[in-house]
């Protein structure tokens, strides 16, 4: 029937026109068939496709998921659960680490390991077992159709973006795009649910840790670390501090409708300063673990970051989350790095070539406004810390802003006794048992969940003592003391024995750290006056003028931008990594534009001189606060 008319429409052609002679030729009889054949196929496949696509809009339903947000997880969880990428054949392999990768073996149950459980290792397609010190990451190139709950769904990766808009290059990374053919809603939404409630079931051990891609011109959380959660006990702080915090923000999380009902934005700020290594961030990966939060840390030194793309990347953060931001103090310039602005910008005036120091863009009302913009989102939770509280912005203390505020300080010596005793008292067979009660004493629950005999825990209980009373009050930061007893992590009478020798060369070593570093300032004091000399005199007269500077460089092949200095060259390594990164405690500080520098009276907070951290909380009453410390 096909072959009849096939011969009926070319019949039709060949006997019209002039060429119908030469078209009876049975080779142009034939390439016309195959012609008009192919033409034929070409529209049935068309035709098809068409169809195949009425019918996906019609009979079925697509739901894009978009990488750093929560959602995606819950989704790639789910597909690897379902074993959905076994049957790739495209995959990209890396070590096992702490940053969550999906490949088709994740899991978030514990990792691999020498004192981790085993794990059943999943089978590739084939049958063959995956080992499990490797991630094998599928490239998702190809749809893969799967079924769930009785229906087929199809998941299909959809590519990241990268645009120019006023606030400079912006990348948001790739997703994942699902098709379901099904015409009820409720076959998506169930999806979804389910695979929240395994994330969040299968979450629990773990603290998750979204980062900011900012550093990488990125405005979403696209990169996420996991941890195991640390039991509040392991937290070297006082019982009242720990159990304060606790409660706070629990009491925080449950009245999100008394704070609707009064107006009030439903968001708490708490600020944690103190000396680097005292616990600040530790407490804060503890009550997200206690209160099952995830963390959202951003960090204000990411270059790329200015007052639209911070605003942007905070929007992100869902609600009943936590948004940390580290080293606050970053937007907050020291006097130290103000003068070494006020230097390189000198400098870049005698000099045309030099490259002014990276900065990062953001204003400090740019701050306040995504601080306020918080409570825009229900239940959220804002944590920053910082070394210099001092150099923060009285705007940014504000009640509102910051509600909540502790202070952290160098190990008292019941700290050091409470480190000691946890660090040798066995406690890994109680470990799945152990609850996590703010308000029972650590050196209680260290004793009760100790599998050691009681004459062995008396006299861990007596090293302890012994240990504390060589450690000199708030001299040593907790993770120094930390430091210390890792060296001797299996002998707790040698880590008693040698605790006053190590005290001593400690105290040396801090001596000869801060003559260098005095003798450093002196040097770039030295340097300041030079070029403030030679910038009020740039002809060099008078006897004291300096002498006149060299000429401008050319620019060379392997300038860091074609204009600047060389990678290593003398001047453009001075701008580079001194000045803007170093400030006077020899922490990196960048300095940050167009922030006032407004130093802070600490008069608000408050501070307990025998223990390591005290608090300082608009929401408590005045007899529950400390006696005030510190102006
Ligand atoms: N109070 C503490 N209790 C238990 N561990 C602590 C405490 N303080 C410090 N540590 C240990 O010291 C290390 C560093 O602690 P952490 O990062 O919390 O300090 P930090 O104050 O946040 O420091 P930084 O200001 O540099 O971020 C961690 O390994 C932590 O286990």
């Amino acid at each position: 029937m096909a072959s009849t008319l096939l011969n009926w429409i070319i019949g039709l052609g060949l006997g019209m026109g002039p060429l119908g002679s030469v078209m009876h030729s049975p080779y142009v009889y034939d390439s016309l068939r195959l012609l008009v054949l192919g033409s034929i196929v070409e529209f049935g496949r068309r035709f098809m496709y068409w169809a195949m696509e009425r019918f996906k809009i019609r009979f079925s339903m697509t739901a894009t998921f978009r990488e750093g947000d929560q959602a995606y997880e819950w989704l790639m969880l789910l597909l690897t659960e379902e074993r959905v990428w076994e049957k790739s054949r495209d995959f990209q392999v890396a070590a096992r680490s702490s940053q969550r990768k999906w490949g088709i073996n994740s899991t978030l149950a514990p990792p691999m390991g020498p004192g981790f459980p085993e794990l059943p290792f999943p089978t590739g397609g084939d049958g063959g077992q995956i080992l499990g010190n490797a991630e094998y990451v599928p490239q998702y190139g190809a749809p893969h159709l799967f079924k769930y709950k009785g229906y087929w769904f199809e998941i299909n990766r959809t590519q990241g973006e990268t645009t120019f808009g006023p606030y400079g290059r912006q990348s948001t990374g790739g997703g994942m795009s699902l098709t379901v053919y099904s015409l009820r809603m409720s076959t998506l939404t169930e999806l979804v649910e389910s695979a929240r409630l395994l994330y969040t079931e299968s979450s629990k051990p773990r603290v998750t840790i979204h980062e900011s891609a900012a550093q990488y011109g990125g405005a979403d959380w696209s990169r996420v670390i996991t941890k195991y959660r640390r039991p509040l006990e392991s937290l070297i702080l006082e019982e009242e501090t720990k159990a304060m915090l606790l409660a706070d923000a629990q009491e925080f999380l449950e009245s999100g409708n008394w704070y609707v009902d009064k107006g009030i934005p439903h968001r708490r700020g708490y600020l944690l300063y103190g000396p680097p290594g005292t616990g600040k961030s530790s407490t804060i990966y503890t009550l997200a673990g206690e209160l099952g939060l995830e963390i959202y840390t951003l960090s204000l030194s990411a270059n790329m970051l200015n007052d639209g793309s911070l605003k942007q990347i905070v929007a992100g953060v869902p609600s009943h989350s936590i948004l940390l931001i580290e080293d606050i103090d970053c937007a907050f310039p020291s006097r130290e790095d103000e003068e070494e602005e006020m230097m390189t910008k000198n400098q870049m005036m005698m000099n045309p070539y030099l490259l002014p120091p990276p900065k990062s863009a953001i204003t400090l009302s740019g701050l306040l406004n995504v601080i306020d913009g918080v409570g825009s989102e229900e239940g959220r939770i804002f944590f920053c810390t910082t070394n210099h509280v001092d150099r923060l912005d009285p705007a940014l203390l504000r009640p509102g802003r910051i509600d909540v505020k502790v202070e952290y300080k160098a190990a008292s010596q019941n700290q050091a006794r409470d480190l000691f005793t946890s660090f040798f008292t066995d406690t890994s067979s109680s470990k799945s048992t152990s609850s996590s009660s703010p308000s029972s004493p650590s050196s209680e629950k260290a004793e009760s969940s100790s599998p050691t005999s009681p004459s062995s825990s008396n006299s861990v209980q007596d090293h302890a003592l012994r240990f504390s009373q060589t450690i000199p009050q708030h001299e040593f930061t907790v993770a120094e003391l930390q430091g210390y007893l890792l060296l001797h992590k299996k002998d707790a009478q040698s880590a008693v024995d040698n605790a006053e020798e190590w005290v001593s060369e400690q105290n040396k070593e801090r001596e000869e750290r801060k003559r260098v570093e005095k003798e450093k300032k002196e040097e770039r004091r030295r340097e300041r006056e030079k070029l403030a000399a030679s910038y009020s005199n740039p002809y060099g007269a008078g006897p004291s003028a300096p002498p006149p500077p060299p000429p401008p460089p050319m620019p060379m092949q392997g300038m860091s931008n074609g204009f600047g200095p060389a990678a290593g060259d003398a001047t453009g390594s001075n701008v580079g990594s001194d000045s803007p990164t170093e400030n006077g405690d020899g922490d990196a500080a960048p300095p940050l534009e167009k922030m006032t520098n407004g130093t802070v009276k600490t008069n608000g907070i408050h501070g307990h001189d025998g223990e390591g951290s005290s608090v300082d909380s608009p929401a408590t009453t005045s007899s529950d606060l400390p006696k005030s410390s510190t102006e």
